[in-house]
């Protein structure tokens, strides 16, 4: 690999002892203790009981003489109505009564799972048909139709549950494609993406684990639900022909008798009534669970305003360009987010983007790489990379470029990563993917790349898990997994926002070694003039969706050709004057919607007239290698 050192290791502080297994951490809890034992005695009993006990499913009487007796020593839970033994008869029938919940159950995980999971992460169409058969399966009456099916199908167990377990599965695909729906949206799904993982991949590995509690928890609601269903209709003598016991129709039995012999309703009724407190009880521990798990490590707060800027005018871009973005507009609707950029990346060149909160800096990022939030579409332009346009390029093509070619780290590395896996494991996936390596070499790779990025003990953070590192060490882990595919453009969305001013300035040294040493080429979005001037060749400022100026970074700071950058420049807290209160941009950026016509910058501009009004203002090219969008330009006074 190529080798990246020479400065020393750094050292952080961190760890806490790793995180206990979702398991353990579920059998801390008494509660779920108990309802698990008394699920698996139902288990045991389901299987054992009827070997034991072969006789009992086909006993059509007992000792008529003995009949509707109550608890005895020779009958524990004493006789049925016709004498047979209601101990035994509750055994043998478990298996039954378990067997039928058990159809429905599997029935409603494989429709419910799958199609919320299809729901929840591709969206799109086949969110909207899922979501419409879904709607279509409530509106339906569950129990008559299932009754309609017996009535075909009479006395069998299979048809009867499956059918209520495929009326159920909406419930369950509504929760699963919820919890999938909020899973897509957390940073470490989208890093994968943009690391170049494979969706198969992506979908069992960081979304199933994540929405395992939720679909349990559902799961055993609906499996009471099931329960109770089927003993309801065992009750109406619909399901297991006589004399095969089952719960159901022991409680039916029973209710034949009540003046009699009321007693004979209860051992099959505290059954079902126990099975049912077990299923949902556990369904609150393992809520609880997952809520405590995936809570843990606390999530920081994105911030609230950046700056960043990016550009060029598209006549000044020069051929040969890695990156060469052209009339590049992104739209929700008919609402344009982004509008008409420009802009241009050499091989081994650095870049910033500066500009305010809501000027369009992580639109215009996002559509690089092609992962536009939800609704979000480019409308027109292109963005050419390597030769490839990539806002025309398939879903796979682009799946190709990202991590492999273009790769991303973010301002917020510790939830970029999974909390469930080891650095190490995540990254081997990502080197084997780019380099279909073997387990073993990936692992080698995945230390040397910690290596490159100075960690001091690549051994040891390759077995920790995201929340054993601090943030500093987070970072240095993301951008390791960046350089994973040796991409070419690294883009680098406010890599030190989240990090303390020491870190801050330690990884702004690492991506700088890693831009001479490798020859790559960095977009860096961000709103700190301060690592314009140390990583930056050119700095391209965005207002309100549009660049307005692209300058070299050693002009753009003695001579800003825009208003707003000169406004930025002024309020850059490095130049601020103790004793003296940094000045500010009035204002706010106008949102998407309510940009004013001619020029955006207009209401808050001290330069602005009547011209600025009359037409939108093209992008000025005063000087070789600077443009500008504004008329007025000439009577700024360089900074
Ligand atoms: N998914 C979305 N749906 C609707 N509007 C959006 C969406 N994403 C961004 N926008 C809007 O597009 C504009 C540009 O947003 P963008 O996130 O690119 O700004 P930014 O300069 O990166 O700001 P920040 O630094 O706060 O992320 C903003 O007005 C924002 O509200």
């Amino acid at each position: 690999m190529t080798a990246v050192v020479a400065a020393a290791p750094v050292a952080e502080p961190t760890p806490a002892a790793p995180a206990p297994g979702f398991a353990r951490r579920l059998l801390r809890r008494p509660l779920a203790v108990v309802c698990l034992s008394y699920l698996a005695l139902v288990a045991v009993v389901a299987v054992v009981a009827p070997m034991l006990l072969p006789d009992v499913a086909h006993q059509q009487a007992g000792d008529l003489l003995a009949a509707n007796q109550g608890p005895s020593g020779d009958h524990l839970l004493g006789t049925d109505t016709v004498g047979r033994d209601v101990l035994e008869r509750l055994l043998v029938g478990t298996r039954v009564t378990a067997l039928g919940v058990v159809e429905a159950v599997v029935v409603m995980i494989v429709l419910g799972v799958s199609l919320g999971l299809a729901a929840g992460f591709f969206g799109g169409w086949i969110d909207r048909a899922v979501t419409w058969l879904a709607d279509l399966a409530f509106s339906t009456p569950a129990i008559a139709i299932v009754i309609v099916v017996l009535s075909v199908f009479p006395g069998s167990m299979i048809a009867g549950m499956t059918t209520f377990g495929v009326l159920a599965a909406p419930g369950l695909m509504r929760v699963v494609r919820a919890a999938t729906l909020s899973t897509r949206q957390e940073l470490y799904v989208q890093a994968a993406q943009v690391a170049g993982l494979s969706r198969p991949y992506i979908i069992t590995r960081h979304v199933l684990p994540r929405i395992v509690g939720p679909t349990v928890v559902q799961v055993s609601i609906l499996a009471a639900v099931a329960l109770t269903v089927q003993t309801g209709l065992a009750f109406l003598h619909l399901l297991v022909a006589t004399p095969a016991p089952s719960w159901g129709g022991m409680v039916a039995d029973g209710t034949t008798v009540l003046l009699v012999n009321p007693w004979l309703i209860w051992p099959a009724g505290m059954a079902i009534a126990l099975t049912i407190l077990a299923l949902g009880l556990l369904g609150d521990a393992v809520r609880d669970t997952a809520v405590e798990r995936w809570s843990a490590p606390p999530a920081r707060s994105r911030k609230a305003a950046p700056p960043l800027v990016q550009e060029t005018a598209t006549a000044d871009i020069p051929d040969g360009a890695l990156l060469a973005v052209r009339g590049l507009t992104v739209g929700l609707g008919d609402t344009r987010l982004v509008e008409d950029v420009a802009f241009h990346i050499a091989e081994g060149e650095s870049v910033a983007i500066v500009g305010e909160s809501g000027c369009g800096k992580s639109v215009t990022a996002s559509a690089l790489i092609g992962i536009l939030a939800r609704g979000l579409e480019v409308t027109a332009g292109e963005i050419r990379f390597a030769g490839r346009d990539l806002a025309r390029a398939s879903a796979k093509e682009l799946r190709r470029v990202r991590g492999k070619e273009i790769a991303l780290i973010s301002q917020e590395p510790l939830i970029s990563l999974d909390p469930a896996f080891t650095v190490g494991s995540q990254l081997t996936e990502v080197v084997r993917r780019h380099h279909g390596l073997s387990r073993r070499e990936a692992r080698r790779r995945v230390v040397e790349l910690l290596e490159s990025v100075h960690l001091p003990d690549p051994d040891d953070v390759a077995r920790r898990y995201p929340h054993e590192l601090s943030g500093g060490m987070a970072q240095r882990v993301s951008i390791a997994r960046a350089l994973a595919g040796e991409p070419r453009l690294l883009i680098a969305d406010e890599p030190t926002t989240a990090l303390d001013v020491t870190v801050q300035a330690e990884i702004l040294d690492l991506l700088r070694e890693l831009k001479y040493s490798r020859g790559m080429s960095i977009l860096l979005i961000t709103h700190d003039w301060g690592t314009v001037a140390d990583l930056c060749d050119r700095a391209i400022v965005m207002y309100a969706g549009q660049v307005v100026e692209q300058s070299p970074v050693s002009s753009v700071f003695t001579a800003p050709l825009h208003p707003y950058t000169a406004g930025l420049l002024a309020s850059d807290p490095h130049r601020a004057t103790p004793g003296e209160t940094l000045p500010a941009i009035e204002g706010t950026v106008p949102p998407p919607g309510e940009r004013p016509q001619g020029c955006h910058f207009r209401p808050r501009c001290g330069h602005a007239t009547d011209a600025c009004a009359v037409k939108a203002i093209p992008l000025l090219t005063p000087a070789p290698g600077r443009q500008t969008r504004c008329i007025h330009h000439q009577e700024l006074d360089p900074a």
